[in-house]
């Protein structure tokens, strides 16, 4: 079916643009036709009716025109690419095109304070380039990387909101982002990707010396960067002014955090979704947007430079030295508003008066920060060369420029005039004398026409329709003058104008008209200027933010009593009375120390549950993420080397997603980390092993712990229930056992939990005393305790460790005894009975594997009635 009139029109647009959806502008309104229609009618509740159109009809669904943004706000944000059409006047009427397209990385009009990225990829010569912008406020960042787990984990560290991949780059790679990330994937011109294009784009927008100075010569690099800025430019969003500067950046600058460990860690949000409980939510104390933003990228990026980590840490101690100092600073900086992102909304033609009044206000607290900093303790830290840094000279003539320019209190509307000062046009000053002398003769008028007239009751207004009038009182209308001329009758009065009221009237309209469109002028004038100090504005709002996140820092650290870490490269983790960083600030903590040194690099922690394991070893993670991001640690003191990366998996998670069972995700997290984890890395593994049967998780567990000792010689810690394990500390030099400590034997009597952390193993599990704990019927408890005695048969398993010669060494662990037997055959001991039938071997698996939380007391009694029948079954 073809459609002529609006909606053909509406169709043929749709047909040249890949966006989702069209939203096109037919007067007063932005309409969505046919099939979009339908679509938003549902996404956002709109009304949809019907529309006809050359003998069919179609449904149609609009909002008027100054509604759009919020509408293709909640349309983008939700992953939807919205294409604009506007209408404009023509000669013979009007037309209408395609002026952008609005796609969740390009969104200019977020409330969102967080960082927005923009991310293209693309694959040349066998390496990796990633290009990462923030329209929203001119962030510009280029790597590149020989690994495809490089790309995406820098993509899950940014999380990207759109991705557009090269045509190089294959459906796998995009599928690994997409888990991590809820990026929208959009295809974008092949072209934009070829090397060369790319490099004349970058050429054009950063110029030959830029270009040469971030030493770009790798040409995946390129060839991402240049594609980003010609997607960013054809969808007609307007900020490419604001792209000021091109960062590039290696990988190995930051510390490796993927997807996982940033979930487990819950570094910005939970495991149950929020920030609130995450560890930005609890040490955030920014008062700007801007500042936030910089804390959560040092959060999610602490650096693994011992330099870069030194300068944050000896301001963030000036900070916490200087309270009063630190105070003002914040409360200067409690009134400042978001620089990087104006810069960008004066660079798109977005920003409006007030924006712009905001950059002034904004621009005029840096001379008050710099003598909050200059003037105090703060002097001689690196905060005074932070606050050096924008230019503050052309800051203060940009503020000057704007302060004579601005009217105090302008309108919201940028075309009716009441925007600029007087004083700051000659032109315009002409215009406002002319137009107020006007307005005093209309002011006067009424008071001259009464005494002229000796009407009393007459006054002189103005009206849409009428225009200005003298309104007379009916019991007076015999007194009017000849040249009154009527031109309207009311119920109790009359209304009258005169040539020279006309006159006067067609000369405000005029002189109101002349005022808007120069004053527009002006304003516009004065935008470009803004927008052409961009990048000034950017080095103002990244200072402003910068101090704003490392007092931040100092606040939390000095309300918490945090302490300085020495940041050592590389060395040990040695933490002295160290907490976890958000449970302390709802629990009455017990701090424990963690000493994970060149002899003790691996430390197997065992311990009932519910003792503190995880968090243990998450506070540890914690400690040194929070060093490498220039922060001080909750401890009383802690030496940290620096860590290329940290890598954990945690148990706990329940992760169904991508139908994956909980032991499969399990599985790949533990392969991803014993392939990524180097020598330098921290890895934390909570219970590996755990989602699966007893044997097959001891097995794995073990091996995890010889290869990581052996093979990876990382600082790891690694909480197991599996009791086993904790024998290998007498075999593997590196590994040391810990343990929480609690008191009371469990069997008989209540335990407490102590929450310290003692050297050596735990002797049993308390598994079966925490089932008691929960409820479960006394005959099953009693009769667990009776298997898990029997239990204690079992086989034995080989242990393999490195000697320093590199000869291998095995050594063969017997459960029953609790030791091992030195030797090389490695057979199982025949003592005590030897192997077990496999009725009860069967059987202990299922114990083992029983959850006693998640089973119903009746389930259980059946399940044990059921055990010992085959238990007797065996022994026939
Ligand atoms: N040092 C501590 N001081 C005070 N409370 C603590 C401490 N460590 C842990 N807790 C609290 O104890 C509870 C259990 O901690 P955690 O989850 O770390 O135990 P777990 O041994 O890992 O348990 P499971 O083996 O069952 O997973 C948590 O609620 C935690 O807040």
């Amino acid at each position: 079916m073809s459609a002529d009139g609006i909606v053909g029109e509406f169709l043929a647009l749709k047909s040249e643009t890949d966006a989702d959806l069209l939203a096109m502008q037919c007067g007063d309104f932005y309409e969505f036709f046919a099939e979009d229609a339908e679509f938003v009618g549902d996404e956002l509740d709109l009304k949809v009716s019907e529309k006809s159109s050359h003998g069919s009809t179609y449904p149609m669904a609009g909002v008027p025109v100054d509604d759009l943004t919020p509408y293709l706000k909640a349309l983008v944000e939700r992953g939807y690419r919205v294409a604009v059409a506007d209408q404009y006047e023509t000669e013979d009427g009007h037309a209408r095109e395609i002026t952008r397209v609005v796609t969740p990385g390009t969104l200019l009009e977020t409330t969102d304070p967080a960082a927005q990225f923009l991310a293209t990829i693309t694959r040349v010569d066998g390496r990796y380039g990633l290009a990462l912008a923030d329209v929203t406020t001119g962030e510009f960042l280029v790597t590149t990387a020989t690994a495809e787990s490089d790309v995406v984990a820098e993509c899950h560290r940014f999380d990207p909101v759109e991705v557009v991949p090269g045509p190089t780059v294959d459906a796998d790679l995009l599928d690994q982002i997409r888990e991590g990330t809820d990026a929208t994937v959009t295809d974008h011109d092949d072209s934009a990707f070829a090397p060369g294009r790319a490099e004349r784009t970058l050429r054009e927008q950063f110029g030959e010396a830029a270009l040469d100075s971030v030493g770009l010569d790798d040409r995946a690099g390129v060839a991402a960067a240049g594609a980003l800025l010609t997607y960013v430019e054809e969808t007609g969003v307007g900020v490419l002014d604001a792209m000021t500067r091109l960062r590039a950046y290696d990988t190995d600058d930051h510390l490796n955090l993927d997807a996982t460990t940033q979930r487990n860690l819950e570094l910005t949000e939970t495991m149950h979704g929020g920030s609130d409980g995450s560890l930005l939510g609890t040490i955030d104390h920014t008062v700007t947007s801007a500042g936030r933003r910089r804390l959560r990228e040092w959060l999610t990026r602490p650096s693994r430079n011992r330099a870069v980590i030194d300068r944050r840490l000896d301001s963030v101690a000036a900070f916490t030295e200087a309270a009063l100092a630190r105070d003002r600073v914040r409360e200067i900086l409690d009134d400042a508003y978001d620089l990087e992102r104006l810069a960008a909304r004066a660079t798109s033609g977005s920003a409006d008066a007030s924006d712009l009044l905001a950059v002034r206000e904004t621009l005029a607290l840096l001379p008050a920060l710099a003598e909050a900093i200059e003037d105090s303790r703060l002097a001689d830290s690196p905060l005074a060369d932070i606050v050096a840094d924008p230019d503050r000279e052309a800051a203060a003539s940009l503020r000057a420029e704007l302060d004579e320019a601005l009217a105090e209190d302008p309108p919201g509307t940028v075309t009716e005039g009441g925007l600029i000062r007087r004083g700051y046009d000659a032109e315009l000053d002409d215009l406002l004398d002319r137009y107020e002398s006007a307005q005093e003769w209309l002011d006067n008028l009424a008071g001259r026409e009464k005494e002229r007239t000796g009407i009393t009751h007459l006054q002189v207004d103005r009206n849409k329709t009428d225009g200005y009038y003298i309104q007379v009182g009916k019991s007076e209308t015999g007194a009017v003058p000849d040249d009154y001329r009527e031109i309207k009758t009311l119920k109790n009065s009359r209304r009258y104008t005169t040539e020279e009221l006309d006159d006067r009237e067609r000369e405000v309209l005029r002189l109101e008209e002349a005022r808007g469109e120069l004053e527009y002028d002006l304003f516009t004038e004065l935008r470009e200027r803004v927008a052409a100090h961009a990048d000034l504005l950017q080095a103002v709002g990244r200072t402003l933010a910068t101090v704003d996140a490392l007092a931040s820092l100092a606040t939390h650290a000095a309300s918490q009593d945090w302490c300085r870490p020495a940041v050592v490269e590389p060395g040990p983790l040695v933490v002295e009375a160290g907490r976890h960083p958000v449970v302390e600030t709802t629990t009455d903590f017990v701090p424990n120390d963690v000493d994970l040194r060149e002899d003790r690099g691996f430390l197997l922690v065992t311990g009932p549950n519910m003792s503190g394991k995880s968090t243990y070893m998450r506070q540890a993670a914690l400690i040194v993420l929070l060093a490498q991001a220039g922060s001080f640690v909750p401890a009383r003191s802690a030496t940290v080397g620096v860590v290329d990366g940290i890598y954990t998996r945690v148990g706990a998670l329940d992760e169904l997603a991508g139908g994956r069972s909980t032991f499969m995700v399990e599985m790949s997290e533990l392969s991803n980390i014993l392939h990524s984890a180097t020598e330098d890395s921290l890895v934390v593994l909570d219970e590996v092993g755990r989602g699966t049967a007893t044997y097959d998780g001891i097995s794995i567990a073990w091996a995890t712990t010889e290869y990581i000792h052996n093979e990876i010689g990382c600082k790891c810690l690694f909480a197991t229930h599996y009791h086993e394990l904790t024998a290998l500390a007498d075999h593997l030099p590196r590994v040391e056992n810990v343990h929480v400590a609690v008191a009371g034997d469990g069997d008989d009597e209540d335990i407490t939990f102590l929450r310290t952390i003692e050297d050596g193993p735990t002797d049993r599990s308390y598994g079966v005393h925490v089932a008691d704990l929960a409820g479960v019927p006394s005959p099953v408890v009693d009769r667990s305790r009776d298997v898990l005695d029997r239990l204690r048969e079992d086989r034995a398993i080989e242990a393999r460790g490195a000697e320093s010669g590199g000869e291998t060494k095995q050594a063969v662990f017997d459960l029953s005894s609790g030791g091992f037997r030195e030797g090389s055959e490695a057979e199982p001991t025949e003592s005590d009975g030897g192997e077990l039938d496999p009725a009860t071997e069967s059987v202990l698996d299922e114990l083992e594997g029983t959850s006693v939380a998640e089973t119903s007391p009746v389930d259980l009694m059946a399940r044990v009635r059921e055990w010992q029948e085959r238990l007797e079954e065996g022994e026939k």
